[in-house]
């Protein structure tokens, strides 16, 4: 039995009144890349928020690799790469001095950054306007910039939100290539999206999230059977009684 690179235990967090998260517990093994699906408003960004360490949230425990996010917070996001849905950078630096400051931070030793760099920089197609300042980037190169500063440390744990969102259909399919090779080195992924066509295609193992209970969790070919994920989500999105 392998350890859990991630391992949520009985999680709640409520807004106000609101619960918007409630006793939600799932594990991720290393090697595994985890699809984390739901409806607008379900509870997955709060989920994310609370596992990256940049949410509080009253109820349960959050382990990285057996550390307590609460108790070891800086041990913890030493493991963990996080991009949201809409990644706010440093507008006035230029990229490359993002990614330079992201190897700092991780600790990337200095004899491997410019092959790290250069490797995913030119995957992403972005080695040209790696000495533009940030604000003067569209989008998806934001987007871009942030995967590459993400995937130069090799964390342990990489938590995206809603990462294929904005990516052009290139970006989208390496992206889909470097998650599976960073998983083969023994990492682990945690990602939301709406897209059940990736997570149908790309995932080991999914989990469905609906009103802020998890109501299904487990390898994509336990999970759909002999339908498409789509069938499935529909189901149990209709079905009232499934919370
Ligand atoms: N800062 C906040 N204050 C109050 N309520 C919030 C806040 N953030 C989220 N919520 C509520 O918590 C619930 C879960 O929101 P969350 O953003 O986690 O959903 P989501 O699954 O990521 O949705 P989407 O797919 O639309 O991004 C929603 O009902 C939302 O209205």
């Amino acid at each position: 039995m392998k350890n859990n690179i991630l391992e949520i235990q009985n999680l709640s967090k409520s807004y106000s009144k609101k619960k918007a998260v409630n006793n939600l517990s799932l594990t991720i093994q290393p090697g595994e890349i985890h699809g984390f699906i739901g409806h607008n408003g379900a509870g997955k960004t709060t989920t994310i928020r609370a596992v990256v360490g940049i949410m509080d949230f009253e109820e349960g425990r959050i382990l990285i690799n057996g550390h307590s996010i609460k108790e070891e917070p800086v041990l913890c996001k030493s493991l963990v790469a996080y991009i949201p849905d809409n990644p706010d950078l440093y507008d006035y630096i230029t990229g490359i001095q993002y990614i330079n400051y992201m190897c700092d931070m991780f600790q990337v030793p200095i004899k491997n950054r410019e092959r790290e760099i250069c490797k995913y920089a030119n995957i992403f197609k972005i080695s040209e306007s790696l000495g533009d300042l940030i604000a003067s980037y569209s989008h998806g190169m934001k987007q871009k910039l942030a995967l590459i500063g993400a995937f130069v440390h090799h964390p342990k744990l990489l938590v995206l939100d809603e990462p294929f969102v904005g990516l052009d259909p290139e970006a989208s399919f390496n992206l889909k290539k470097l998650m599976r090779e960073l998983c083969d080195e023994g990492s682990a992924i945690f990602f939301s999206t709406h897209v059940l066509e990736v997570v149908e295609k790309l995932c080991d193992t999914v989990s469905i999230i609906k009103a802020g209970n998890l109501v299904m969790s487990g390898t994509t070919e336990k999970i759909r059977g002999s339908n498409s994920l789509e069938e499935i989500f529909m189901e149990v999105v209709e079905d009232d009684k499934k919370i």
